[in-house]
Protein backbone atom coordinates (compact mmCIF):
# COMPACT_ATOMS: atom_id res chain seq x y z
CA UNK A 1 0.00 0.00 0.00
CA UNK A 2 1.34 3.27 -0.78
CA UNK A 3 1.67 6.25 1.62
CA UNK A 4 -0.82 8.25 2.73
CA UNK A 5 -1.49 11.61 0.67
CA UNK A 6 -1.51 13.55 3.66
CA UNK A 7 -0.74 12.65 7.45
CA UNK A 8 -0.83 15.01 10.32
CA UNK A 9 0.00 14.24 13.43
CA UNK A 10 -0.83 16.79 16.44
CA UNK A 11 -1.51 20.00 14.66
CA UNK A 12 -1.96 22.87 17.26
CA UNK A 13 -2.95 26.26 16.59
CA UNK A 14 -4.12 29.16 18.54
CA UNK A 15 -5.61 32.49 17.65
CA UNK A 16 -5.02 34.46 21.23
CA UNK A 17 -7.26 32.77 23.50
CA UNK A 18 -9.26 31.13 21.08
CA UNK A 19 -7.67 26.68 20.64
CA UNK A 20 -8.63 26.73 16.79
CA UNK A 21 -7.11 23.26 16.41
CA UNK A 22 -5.84 21.06 19.25
CA UNK A 23 -3.39 18.38 18.93
CA UNK A 24 -5.43 16.63 15.32
CA UNK A 25 -4.17 13.50 13.22
CA UNK A 26 -5.93 13.24 9.92
CA UNK A 27 -4.42 10.56 7.54
CA UNK A 28 -5.72 10.83 4.22
CA UNK A 29 -5.08 8.35 1.96
CA UNK A 30 -3.99 8.33 -2.07
CA UNK A 31 -6.80 8.08 -4.96
CA UNK A 32 -9.33 9.39 -2.63
CA UNK A 33 -11.77 11.87 -1.64
CA UNK A 34 -12.16 12.57 2.43
CA UNK A 35 -14.50 14.65 3.56
CA UNK A 36 -14.32 17.29 6.68
CA UNK A 37 -17.21 18.08 8.55
CA UNK A 38 -17.91 19.70 11.93
CA UNK A 39 -19.87 22.68 13.39
CA UNK A 40 -19.22 26.28 12.43
CA UNK A 41 -16.14 27.16 13.80
CA UNK A 42 -15.06 23.62 15.14
CA UNK A 43 -11.68 24.49 12.96
CA UNK A 44 -12.18 22.78 9.46
CA UNK A 45 -10.60 26.29 7.94
CA UNK A 46 -7.75 26.46 9.58
CA UNK A 47 -7.13 23.09 9.30
CA UNK A 48 -7.18 23.48 5.84
CA UNK A 49 -5.37 26.89 5.80
CA UNK A 50 -1.92 24.71 7.88
CA UNK A 51 -1.98 22.25 5.10
CA UNK A 52 -2.31 24.82 2.33
CA UNK A 53 0.33 26.87 3.94
CA UNK A 54 -1.57 30.29 4.81
CA UNK A 55 -1.16 29.34 8.79
CA UNK A 56 1.92 27.87 10.47
CA UNK A 57 0.78 25.21 13.47
CA UNK A 58 2.07 26.06 16.96
CA UNK A 59 3.02 22.33 16.81
CA UNK A 60 2.80 19.16 14.74
CA UNK A 61 3.84 17.34 12.20
CA UNK A 62 2.86 17.14 7.89
CA UNK A 63 3.95 14.50 5.80
CA UNK A 64 3.09 14.69 2.13
CA UNK A 65 3.33 11.11 0.36
CA UNK A 66 5.20 9.97 2.86
CA UNK A 67 8.00 12.20 3.48
CA UNK A 68 7.53 15.00 6.83
CA UNK A 69 7.56 18.76 4.97
CA UNK A 70 7.69 22.18 6.30
CA UNK A 71 4.84 24.34 4.64
CA UNK A 72 5.70 27.97 5.14
CA UNK A 73 3.28 29.25 2.26
CA UNK A 74 0.93 28.83 0.07
CA UNK A 75 4.18 28.41 -2.68
CA UNK A 76 5.75 25.55 -0.85
CA UNK A 77 2.12 23.88 -0.45
CA UNK A 78 1.91 24.04 -4.48
CA UNK A 79 5.16 22.98 -5.43
CA UNK A 80 4.51 20.18 -2.81
CA UNK A 81 0.81 19.29 -4.64
CA UNK A 82 -1.56 20.86 -2.55
CA UNK A 83 -3.99 22.96 -4.54
CA UNK A 84 -6.55 24.90 -2.57
CA UNK A 85 -10.45 26.28 -4.02
CA UNK A 86 -11.72 29.10 -1.48
CA UNK A 87 -15.02 30.22 -0.46
CA UNK A 88 -14.13 33.08 -1.72
CA UNK A 89 -12.59 33.10 -5.46
CA UNK A 90 -9.02 34.48 -5.53
CA UNK A 91 -9.33 35.44 -9.36
CA UNK A 92 -9.09 38.40 -11.23
CA UNK A 93 -12.28 39.31 -12.82
CA UNK A 94 -11.64 41.75 -15.65
CA UNK A 95 -9.04 39.06 -17.35
CA UNK A 96 -9.51 35.95 -18.98
CA UNK A 97 -9.61 32.60 -18.03
CA UNK A 98 -6.41 31.80 -19.48
CA UNK A 99 -4.95 34.88 -17.85
CA UNK A 100 -6.27 34.07 -14.90
CA UNK A 101 -5.12 30.45 -15.06
CA UNK A 102 -1.58 31.79 -16.21
CA UNK A 103 -1.35 34.54 -13.65
CA UNK A 104 1.11 33.44 -10.71
CA UNK A 105 2.04 30.35 -12.13
CA UNK A 106 4.75 32.66 -14.17
CA UNK A 107 7.29 31.11 -11.72
CA UNK A 108 9.85 27.78 -11.63
CA UNK A 109 8.93 25.45 -14.09
CA UNK A 110 6.28 27.07 -15.47
CA UNK A 111 7.97 29.95 -15.96
CA UNK A 112 8.97 29.33 -20.16
CA UNK A 113 5.59 28.01 -20.65
CA UNK A 114 4.53 30.62 -23.73
CA UNK A 115 0.61 31.45 -24.41
CA UNK A 116 0.06 29.24 -26.52
CA UNK A 117 1.89 26.17 -24.74
CA UNK A 118 -0.26 27.30 -22.11
CA UNK A 119 -3.45 27.22 -23.80
CA UNK A 120 -3.00 24.20 -25.17
CA UNK A 121 -2.24 22.82 -21.69
CA UNK A 122 -5.67 24.58 -20.41
CA UNK A 123 -7.15 22.78 -22.99
CA UNK A 124 -5.96 19.38 -22.36
CA UNK A 125 -7.11 20.02 -18.60
CA UNK A 126 -10.10 21.07 -19.83
CA UNK A 127 -10.79 17.46 -21.81
CA UNK A 128 -9.39 15.48 -19.32
CA UNK A 129 -11.28 16.62 -16.45
CA UNK A 130 -14.86 17.34 -18.25
CA UNK A 131 -14.64 21.22 -17.03
CA UNK A 132 -16.38 22.83 -19.56
CA UNK A 133 -14.89 26.23 -19.85
CA UNK A 134 -13.99 28.76 -22.58
CA UNK A 135 -10.13 29.89 -22.28
CA UNK A 136 -10.92 33.25 -23.39
CA UNK A 137 -14.00 33.92 -21.51
CA UNK A 138 -13.47 36.93 -19.23
CA UNK A 139 -13.89 35.52 -15.69
CA UNK A 140 -16.06 38.35 -14.57
CA UNK A 141 -18.84 37.56 -17.10
CA UNK A 142 -19.26 33.90 -15.72
CA UNK A 143 -21.49 32.51 -13.22
CA UNK A 144 -19.79 31.49 -10.02
CA UNK A 145 -20.37 27.47 -10.26
CA UNK A 146 -17.87 27.92 -13.96
CA UNK A 147 -15.48 30.54 -11.95
CA UNK A 148 -15.10 27.59 -9.18
CA UNK A 149 -14.23 25.41 -12.51
CA UNK A 150 -11.46 28.04 -13.19
CA UNK A 151 -9.91 28.40 -10.05
CA UNK A 152 -9.92 23.87 -10.19
CA UNK A 153 -8.03 24.35 -13.27
CA UNK A 154 -5.63 26.67 -12.12
CA UNK A 155 -4.63 24.33 -9.27
CA UNK A 156 -4.42 21.36 -11.57
CA UNK A 157 -2.24 23.68 -13.97
CA UNK A 158 0.02 24.10 -11.03
CA UNK A 159 0.35 20.38 -11.14
CA UNK A 160 -1.97 20.01 -7.87
CA UNK A 161 -2.14 16.03 -6.72
CA UNK A 162 -4.00 17.24 -3.52
CA UNK A 163 -6.85 19.25 -4.29
CA UNK A 164 -8.68 21.22 -1.09
CA UNK A 165 -12.18 22.56 -1.62
CA UNK A 166 -13.50 24.77 1.18
CA UNK A 167 -17.77 24.41 1.00
CA UNK A 168 -17.39 24.41 -2.00
CA UNK A 169 -21.25 23.50 -3.06
CA UNK A 170 -22.30 26.86 -1.57
CA UNK A 171 -22.92 29.03 -4.32
CA UNK A 172 -23.37 26.72 -6.79
CA UNK A 173 -27.25 25.08 -8.19
CA UNK A 174 -27.87 21.77 -7.87
CA UNK A 175 -26.78 21.26 -11.12
CA UNK A 176 -23.81 23.18 -11.09
CA UNK A 177 -23.21 20.88 -7.77
CA UNK A 178 -23.86 17.65 -10.19
CA UNK A 179 -21.11 18.86 -12.19
CA UNK A 180 -18.53 19.68 -9.51
CA UNK A 181 -19.13 16.09 -8.26
CA UNK A 182 -18.29 14.53 -11.46
CA UNK A 183 -15.61 16.25 -11.85
CA UNK A 184 -14.31 15.16 -8.70
CA UNK A 185 -15.35 11.71 -9.48
CA UNK A 186 -13.00 12.15 -12.45
CA UNK A 187 -9.85 13.84 -10.16
CA UNK A 188 -10.06 10.87 -8.08
CA UNK A 189 -9.99 8.62 -10.83
CA UNK A 190 -6.90 9.46 -11.99
CA UNK A 191 -5.48 9.25 -8.90
CA UNK A 192 -5.69 12.48 -7.22
CA UNK A 193 -7.03 13.17 -3.62
CA UNK A 194 -9.56 15.25 -2.81
CA UNK A 195 -10.13 16.80 0.56
CA UNK A 196 -14.00 18.09 1.01
CA UNK A 197 -15.30 20.86 3.52
CA UNK A 198 -18.93 20.57 3.66
CA UNK A 199 -21.66 21.38 5.68
CA UNK A 200 -24.36 19.01 3.53
CA UNK A 201 -23.60 15.55 5.30
CA UNK A 202 -26.33 14.39 2.34
CA UNK A 203 -23.11 15.05 -0.07
CA UNK A 204 -20.81 13.74 2.23
CA UNK A 205 -22.88 10.17 1.95
CA UNK A 206 -23.02 10.63 -1.81
CA UNK A 207 -19.30 11.54 -2.95
CA UNK A 208 -16.99 11.09 -0.09
CA UNK A 209 -14.67 7.43 0.50
CA UNK A 210 -13.61 8.65 4.51
CA UNK A 211 -14.90 11.02 6.48
CA UNK A 212 -13.52 13.20 9.89
CA UNK A 213 -15.58 14.64 12.07
CA UNK A 214 -14.18 17.84 13.76
CA UNK A 215 -15.48 19.96 17.33
CA UNK A 216 -14.16 22.70 18.73
CA UNK A 217 -10.83 22.14 17.37
CA UNK A 218 -10.33 18.53 18.07
CA UNK A 219 -10.64 15.77 15.53
CA UNK A 220 -13.61 13.71 17.28
CA UNK A 221 -14.07 10.71 14.45
CA UNK A 222 -13.08 9.31 11.73
CA UNK A 223 -15.06 6.92 9.44
CA UNK A 224 -15.42 4.70 5.90
CA UNK A 225 -18.29 6.88 4.53
CA UNK A 226 -19.84 3.47 4.06
CA UNK A 227 -20.00 2.46 7.62
CA UNK A 228 -21.89 5.81 8.42
CA UNK A 229 -25.25 7.49 8.00
CA UNK A 230 -26.05 11.38 7.97
CA UNK A 231 -27.68 10.74 12.06
CA UNK A 232 -24.53 9.15 13.60
CA UNK A 233 -22.58 12.19 11.72
CA UNK A 234 -24.69 15.08 12.85
CA UNK A 235 -24.74 13.72 16.00
CA UNK A 236 -20.97 13.05 16.48
CA UNK A 237 -20.43 16.88 14.65
CA UNK A 238 -22.89 18.62 17.63
CA UNK A 239 -22.40 16.02 20.52
CA UNK A 240 -26.04 15.29 21.00
CA UNK A 241 -28.90 13.91 18.45
CA UNK A 242 -29.75 16.76 16.06
CA UNK A 243 -33.51 17.20 14.95
CA UNK A 244 -32.92 17.18 10.62
CA UNK A 245 -36.66 18.38 10.05
CA UNK A 246 -38.30 20.52 13.11
CA UNK A 247 -41.35 20.18 14.12
CA UNK A 248 -44.09 22.74 13.17
CA UNK A 249 -47.92 23.00 13.37
CA UNK A 250 -50.20 24.61 11.29
CA UNK A 251 -50.19 28.59 10.47
CA UNK A 252 -52.74 30.74 11.99
CA UNK A 253 -52.47 33.39 8.82
CA UNK A 254 -54.06 37.30 9.71
CA UNK A 255 -53.87 39.98 8.24
CA UNK A 256 -51.47 41.08 4.96
CA UNK A 257 -48.47 42.92 6.26
CA UNK A 258 -46.59 42.39 2.62
CA UNK A 259 -47.85 42.66 -0.88
CA UNK A 260 -46.16 43.07 -3.88
CA UNK A 261 -47.97 44.13 -7.36
CA UNK A 262 -47.19 43.96 -10.47
CA UNK A 263 -43.22 43.88 -10.02
CA UNK A 264 -40.97 44.53 -12.82
CA UNK A 265 -36.91 45.02 -12.59
CA UNK A 266 -35.20 44.91 -15.39
CA UNK A 267 -31.45 45.64 -15.09
CA UNK A 268 -28.65 48.14 -16.78
CA UNK A 269 -28.38 45.98 -19.54
CA UNK A 270 -32.11 45.80 -20.52
CA UNK A 271 -32.42 42.19 -19.45
CA UNK A 272 -35.79 41.58 -17.20
CA UNK A 273 -34.98 40.02 -14.31
CA UNK A 274 -38.17 40.08 -11.81
CA UNK A 275 -41.61 40.31 -14.70
CA UNK A 276 -44.82 41.45 -13.25
CA UNK A 277 -44.41 39.32 -9.91
CA UNK A 278 -47.29 39.72 -7.31
CA UNK A 279 -47.68 38.25 -3.85
CA UNK A 280 -49.03 38.99 -0.56
CA UNK A 281 -47.64 37.43 3.03
CA UNK A 282 -49.73 37.66 6.18
CA UNK A 283 -48.77 37.99 9.72
CA UNK A 284 -48.60 34.64 11.12
CA UNK A 285 -47.21 33.14 7.62
CA UNK A 286 -44.25 32.04 6.32
CA UNK A 287 -44.20 32.27 2.46
CA UNK A 288 -41.02 30.45 1.07
CA UNK A 289 -39.83 31.35 -2.54
CA UNK A 290 -37.88 28.47 -4.36
CA UNK A 291 -36.09 28.27 -7.54
CA UNK A 292 -32.79 27.64 -8.77
CA UNK A 293 -30.56 30.75 -8.24
CA UNK A 294 -30.28 33.28 -11.07
CA UNK A 295 -34.27 33.66 -11.71
CA UNK A 296 -34.83 36.70 -10.31
CA UNK A 297 -35.21 35.58 -6.65
CA UNK A 298 -32.59 37.99 -5.19
CA UNK A 299 -33.51 40.98 -7.11
CA UNK A 300 -36.98 40.43 -6.28
CA UNK A 301 -36.07 40.20 -2.28
CA UNK A 302 -33.69 43.43 -2.90
CA UNK A 303 -36.70 45.59 -4.21
CA UNK A 304 -38.99 44.39 -1.45
CA UNK A 305 -35.69 45.10 0.99
CA UNK A 306 -35.77 48.47 -0.67
CA UNK A 307 -32.13 48.35 -1.43
CA UNK A 308 -32.58 46.89 -5.35
CA UNK A 309 -34.62 49.06 -8.13
CA UNK A 310 -38.32 48.74 -9.29
CA UNK A 311 -39.04 49.44 -12.81
CA UNK A 312 -42.66 49.24 -12.30
CA UNK A 313 -45.04 47.66 -9.93
CA UNK A 314 -44.96 48.39 -6.10
CA UNK A 315 -44.13 47.06 -2.93
CA UNK A 316 -46.44 48.32 0.46
CA UNK A 317 -46.19 47.40 3.71
CA UNK A 318 -49.04 47.57 6.16
CA UNK A 319 -48.72 48.24 10.06
CA UNK A 320 -45.39 47.90 10.12
CA UNK A 321 -43.47 49.38 12.97
CA UNK A 322 -40.87 52.64 12.66
CA UNK A 323 -40.35 55.30 10.00
CA UNK A 324 -37.93 54.65 6.58
CA UNK A 325 -34.51 54.81 7.91
CA UNK A 326 -31.65 55.46 5.29
CA UNK A 327 -30.72 51.41 5.14
CA UNK A 328 -34.36 49.88 5.00
CA UNK A 329 -37.86 51.39 3.51
CA UNK A 330 -39.34 50.58 7.84
CA UNK A 331 -37.41 49.92 10.82
CA UNK A 332 -40.06 47.36 11.67
CA UNK A 333 -38.63 45.49 8.00
CA UNK A 334 -35.62 42.86 8.70
CA UNK A 335 -33.83 41.60 6.36
CA UNK A 336 -31.12 39.33 5.73
CA UNK A 337 -29.40 39.47 2.38
CA UNK A 338 -28.65 36.37 0.41
CA UNK A 339 -24.83 37.60 0.18
CA UNK A 340 -23.34 38.51 3.62
CA UNK A 341 -20.07 39.45 2.70
CA UNK A 342 -21.19 41.70 0.21
CA UNK A 343 -24.76 43.02 1.89
CA UNK A 344 -24.90 42.26 5.82
CA UNK A 345 -21.89 42.86 7.21
CA UNK A 346 -18.83 44.87 7.20
CA UNK A 347 -16.07 42.56 7.84
CA UNK A 348 -13.22 45.16 8.81
CA UNK A 349 -15.54 46.42 11.24
CA UNK A 350 -15.88 44.57 15.09
CA UNK A 351 -18.61 42.30 15.60
CA UNK A 352 -20.38 44.74 18.08
CA UNK A 353 -20.43 47.46 15.88
CA UNK A 354 -22.06 45.08 13.15
CA UNK A 355 -24.75 44.02 15.53
CA UNK A 356 -26.38 47.45 15.01
CA UNK A 357 -25.07 48.30 11.16
CA UNK A 358 -28.51 49.79 10.05
CA UNK A 359 -30.29 49.95 13.44
CA UNK A 360 -28.34 52.67 14.79
CA UNK A 361 -30.88 54.92 15.25
CA UNK A 362 -29.89 57.95 17.76
CA UNK A 363 -32.64 57.43 20.80
CA UNK A 364 -31.38 54.20 21.26
CA UNK A 365 -27.61 53.80 20.90
CA UNK A 366 -26.92 58.10 20.45
CA UNK A 367 -24.94 58.94 17.29
CA UNK A 368 -21.03 59.33 16.05
CA UNK A 369 -19.20 60.08 18.40
CA UNK A 370 -21.34 59.86 20.82
CA UNK A 371 -22.83 56.70 20.74
CA UNK A 372 -23.52 54.58 23.52
CA UNK A 373 -20.99 52.56 23.63
CA UNK A 374 -22.27 50.09 26.34
CA UNK A 375 -25.99 50.09 24.86
CA UNK A 376 -24.14 48.47 21.90
CA UNK A 377 -21.49 46.19 23.42
CA UNK A 378 -24.71 44.91 25.44
CA UNK A 379 -26.99 44.72 22.45
CA UNK A 380 -23.88 42.22 21.03
CA UNK A 381 -23.64 39.91 23.70
CA UNK A 382 -27.58 39.69 23.60
CA UNK A 383 -27.63 38.64 20.37
CA UNK A 384 -24.30 36.19 20.47
CA UNK A 385 -25.93 34.52 23.90
CA UNK A 386 -29.32 33.82 21.64
CA UNK A 387 -27.93 32.57 18.26
CA UNK A 388 -25.06 31.23 20.17
CA UNK A 389 -21.91 32.70 18.61
CA UNK A 390 -18.85 31.59 18.80
CA UNK A 391 -16.40 32.98 20.23
CA UNK A 392 -18.70 35.28 22.17
CA UNK A 393 -16.73 38.10 21.83
CA UNK A 394 -18.06 41.35 20.51
CA UNK A 395 -14.37 42.93 19.97
CA UNK A 396 -13.44 40.59 17.59
CA UNK A 397 -13.91 41.99 13.64
CA UNK A 398 -16.26 40.13 11.95
CA UNK A 399 -13.78 38.63 9.28
CA UNK A 400 -12.37 36.99 12.17
CA UNK A 401 -15.69 34.74 13.11
CA UNK A 402 -15.79 31.33 11.00
CA UNK A 403 -18.30 31.95 7.83
CA UNK A 404 -21.19 30.15 9.77
CA UNK A 405 -20.32 32.31 13.11
CA UNK A 406 -20.39 35.39 10.74
CA UNK A 407 -23.64 34.34 9.29
CA UNK A 408 -25.55 34.08 12.89
CA UNK A 409 -24.21 37.57 13.47
CA UNK A 410 -26.82 38.66 10.33
CA UNK A 411 -29.55 36.84 11.55
CA UNK A 412 -29.32 37.68 15.33
CA UNK A 413 -29.16 41.16 14.62
CA UNK A 414 -32.07 41.34 11.40
CA UNK A 415 -34.43 38.72 14.15
CA UNK A 416 -33.62 40.28 17.50
CA UNK A 417 -34.88 43.63 16.35
CA UNK A 418 -38.46 42.05 16.66
CA UNK A 419 -39.39 42.74 12.92
CA UNK A 420 -43.42 42.79 11.54
CA UNK A 421 -41.69 41.40 8.38
CA UNK A 422 -38.75 39.59 8.04
CA UNK A 423 -37.33 38.95 4.52
CA UNK A 424 -34.47 36.60 4.62
CA UNK A 425 -32.30 35.30 1.84
CA UNK A 426 -30.50 31.97 2.12
CA UNK A 427 -30.80 32.20 6.01
CA UNK A 428 -28.89 28.81 6.50
CA UNK A 429 -25.71 28.93 4.01
CA UNK A 430 -22.62 27.76 5.64
CA UNK A 431 -24.07 26.78 8.72
CA UNK A 432 -23.45 23.60 10.58
CA UNK A 433 -26.54 21.06 11.07
CA UNK A 434 -26.78 22.15 14.80
CA UNK A 435 -27.44 25.67 13.82
CA UNK A 436 -29.71 25.16 11.26
CA UNK A 437 -31.69 23.30 13.74
CA UNK A 438 -31.87 26.32 15.76
CA UNK A 439 -32.18 28.93 13.14
CA UNK A 440 -35.45 27.07 11.73
CA UNK A 441 -36.96 26.79 15.36
CA UNK A 442 -36.02 30.52 15.65
CA UNK A 443 -37.66 31.19 12.37
CA UNK A 444 -41.03 29.30 13.24
CA UNK A 445 -41.00 30.75 16.79
CA UNK A 446 -41.23 34.05 14.60
CA UNK A 447 -43.94 32.90 12.59
CA UNK A 448 -46.09 32.15 15.24
CA UNK A 449 -45.87 35.07 17.24
CA UNK A 450 -47.52 36.87 14.02
CA UNK A 451 -44.69 37.36 12.05
CA UNK A 452 -44.94 37.90 8.59
CA UNK A 453 -41.78 35.84 6.80
CA UNK A 454 -40.59 35.84 3.60
CA UNK A 455 -37.95 33.58 2.89
CA UNK A 456 -35.87 32.91 -0.22
CA UNK A 457 -33.87 29.70 -0.74
CA UNK A 458 -31.84 27.53 -3.36
CA UNK A 459 -32.66 24.58 -0.43
CA UNK A 460 -35.76 23.21 -1.27
CA UNK A 461 -35.62 20.70 1.77
CA UNK A 462 -35.01 23.92 3.66
CA UNK A 463 -38.12 25.66 1.72
CA UNK A 464 -40.13 22.50 2.22
CA UNK A 465 -39.26 22.15 5.99
CA UNK A 466 -40.49 25.99 6.95
CA UNK A 467 -43.08 27.60 4.71
CA UNK A 468 -46.46 27.60 4.90
CA UNK A 469 -47.34 28.35 0.89
CA UNK A 470 -44.23 27.85 -1.60
CA UNK A 471 -43.72 30.57 -4.88
CA UNK A 472 -41.67 29.03 -7.13
CA UNK A 473 -39.87 31.34 -9.54
CA UNK A 474 -38.41 30.23 -13.07
CA UNK A 475 -36.97 33.42 -15.31
CA UNK A 476 -38.08 35.96 -13.43
CA UNK A 477 -41.66 34.73 -13.18
CA UNK A 478 -43.66 33.12 -10.80
CA UNK A 479 -44.66 30.02 -12.20
CA UNK A 480 -47.35 28.90 -9.67
CA UNK A 481 -48.09 28.37 -5.58
CA UNK A 482 -48.21 25.15 -4.10
CA UNK A 483 -48.75 23.86 -0.22
CA UNK A 484 -45.85 22.60 1.73
CA UNK A 485 -47.16 19.40 1.00
CA UNK A 486 -46.07 19.55 -2.47
CA UNK A 487 -43.53 16.96 -3.28
CA UNK A 488 -39.78 17.53 -4.59
CA UNK A 489 -40.85 16.71 -7.93
CA UNK A 490 -44.20 18.86 -8.44
CA UNK A 491 -41.92 21.69 -7.36
CA UNK A 492 -38.66 20.87 -9.32
CA UNK A 493 -41.24 20.54 -12.78
CA UNK A 494 -41.88 24.65 -11.49
CA UNK A 495 -38.45 25.10 -10.76
CA UNK A 496 -37.74 23.86 -14.75
CA UNK A 497 -40.40 25.98 -15.83
CA UNK A 498 -42.49 23.20 -16.31
CA UNK A 499 -46.20 24.72 -15.20
CA UNK A 500 -49.04 22.08 -15.75
CA UNK A 501 -47.03 19.03 -14.73
CA UNK A 502 -47.58 20.33 -11.04
CA UNK A 503 -51.19 19.00 -11.22
CA UNK A 504 -49.58 15.69 -12.76
N1 LIG B 1 -7.34 35.04 11.88
C1 LIG B 1 -8.05 34.72 12.98
N2 LIG B 1 -7.99 35.45 14.12
C2 LIG B 1 -8.69 35.12 15.22
N3 LIG B 1 -9.49 34.03 15.31
C3 LIG B 1 -9.59 33.25 14.22
C4 LIG B 1 -8.90 33.56 13.00
N4 LIG B 1 -9.22 32.61 12.08
C5 LIG B 1 -10.07 31.76 12.71
N5 LIG B 1 -10.29 32.13 13.98
C6 LIG B 1 -11.12 31.42 14.98
O1 LIG B 1 -10.73 30.06 14.98
C7 LIG B 1 -11.86 29.21 15.15
C8 LIG B 1 -11.93 28.19 14.02
O2 LIG B 1 -12.33 28.86 12.81
P1 LIG B 1 -12.43 28.14 11.41
O3 LIG B 1 -12.68 29.20 10.38
O4 LIG B 1 -11.26 27.24 11.23
O5 LIG B 1 -13.77 27.27 11.62
P2 LIG B 1 -14.60 26.39 10.57
O6 LIG B 1 -14.73 25.04 11.18
O7 LIG B 1 -13.96 26.47 9.24
O8 LIG B 1 -16.02 27.12 10.60
P3 LIG B 1 -17.18 27.39 9.47
O9 LIG B 1 -17.85 26.08 9.24
O10 LIG B 1 -18.12 28.33 10.14
O11 LIG B 1 -16.50 27.96 8.24
C9 LIG B 1 -13.07 30.11 15.24
O12 LIG B 1 -13.38 30.30 16.60
C10 LIG B 1 -12.60 31.41 14.60
O13 LIG B 1 -13.31 32.52 15.12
Amino acid sequence: MSAPAIELKGISKSFGAVHANRDIDLTVEKGTIHGIIGENGAGKSTLMSILYGFYQADKGTIAVDGARVTIKDSDAAISLGIGMVHQHFMLVEPFTVLENVMLGAEGGALLNRGRAEARKELERLEKEYELNVDPDAIVGDLPVGIQQRVEILKALYRGAEILILDEPTGVLTPDEADHLFRILGQLRAQGKTVLLITHKLREIMAITDDVSVMRQGQMVASRHTAETSVEELAELMVGRRVLLRVEKGEANPGKVKLEVSGLNVVDELGVARVKEASLQVRAGEIVGIAGVSGNGQSELLEAIAGIGPITTGSVELFDIAGEPTPWRPRHGLGHVPEDRHKMGLVTKFLAKENAVLGYQREDEFGSGVMMDKGAVLETCKRHMEAFDVRPPDPNLKAANFSGGNQQKIVLAREIENDPDVLIVGQPTRGVDVGAIEAIHRRLIELRDAGKAILLVSVELDEIRALSDRIIVMFAGEIMGEVGPEATEREIGLLMSGVRDGAAA
